[in-house]
């Protein structure tokens, strides 16, 4: 187990570890306000796994760039562990962000064809700690691990690894400096079915064995099935239900819920999870 590179104040009467509140995103385009989130508000707990499902277009990444502050909200406030991440700009921002990271849908534009994989994974030790020299090596082959593959992968470059080993990479790479919150923007739509479903297995182990929280997205409701306690229904940027993942597909109170859920492929037995 790594150990922690820095840490958050700790109260005794614990916020939840993410907490969002009537979160709104208006784009500009073509000279028109396009709101493409609206009012959105979610709690994550510490070791909690949200996932927020719509079809394509519903705002879904919108919100997961909002969360990470890449983007800039219209209104709303997030707080991570009740530290107010709006109020945040240069070092202070820059420092809360290495507990939270993303790991994107596309693992193939992710990584620099230029750089080995050992220069991935060292990349966030040397952009934000002193960390160098062999506990550097020590740390790269250490994530190596952690993600399942061998040390000898350090020498490869990208193009020599399969998606599901790049996304792997990735994940390495979002979890280097152990961060709390890891959100996860369909990070198995670019991958084949069953490099998917290793895929989300892992991420499953992964939390528990780094004690993660996850805020996951996806248009694909049997992945969410398995993957999330709670679930966020979002239909043209609004919420349209929440709850826990078991009741809502057991019970969609909601008409646009059940169509998702209704539209979910019969797949062969040995791909239950899709
Ligand atoms: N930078 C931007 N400028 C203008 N409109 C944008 C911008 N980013 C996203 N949008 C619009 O906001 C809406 C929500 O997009 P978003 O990518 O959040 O949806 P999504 O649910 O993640 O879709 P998908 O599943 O296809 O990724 C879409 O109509 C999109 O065209």
């Amino acid at each position: 187990m790594l150990s922690p590179v820095t840490t958050l104040s700790i109260d005794a009467a614990r916020p939840p570890l993410l907490s969002v509140t009537g979160l709104t995103k208006d784009f500009s385009s073509g000279g028109r306000l396009f709101r493409a989130v609206d009012d959105i508000s979610l709690q994550i707990p510490q070791g909690g796994v949200l996932g927020i499902v719509g079809e394509s277009g519903s705002g879904k990444s919108t919100v997961a760039r909002l969360v990470m502050r890449l983007i800039e909200p219209t209104a709303g406030t997030i707080l991570l562990d009740g530290e107010d991440l709006s109020a945040k700009s240069g070092e202070s921002l820059r420092l809360i962000r290495r507990h939270m990271q993303i790991v994107f849908q596309n693992p193939h534009s992710a990584l620099n064809p230029r750089h080995t994989i050992h220069d991935a994974i060292a990349e966030p030790f040397l952009v934000q700690t002193t960390i160098r020299g062999l506990e550097l090596e020590r740390r790269v082959e250490a994530l190596l691990d952690i993600v399942s593959l061998p040390k000898a992968f350090k020498y490869r470059y990208p193009h020599e690894l399969s998606g599901g080993q790049k996304q792997r990479i990735c994940i390495a790479r979002a979890v280097a400096l152990e961060p709390r919150l890891l959100v996860l923007d369909e990070p198995t739509s670019a991958l084949d079915v069953s490099v998917q479903a290793q895929i989300i297995t892992f991420l499953q182990e992964l939390r528990d064995r780094l004690n993660l929280t996850y805020l996951f997205i996806s248009h694909n409701l049997a992945v969410v099935r398995y993957l999330c306690d709670r679930v966020i229904v979002m239909n043209q940027g609004k919420m349209v239900e929440e709850g826990v993942t078991d009741a809502i597909f057991a019970n969609p109170s909601n008409s646009y819920t059940r169509q998702l859920i209704d539209s979910i492929p019969r797949l062969p037995q040995r791909n239950l999870v899709y």
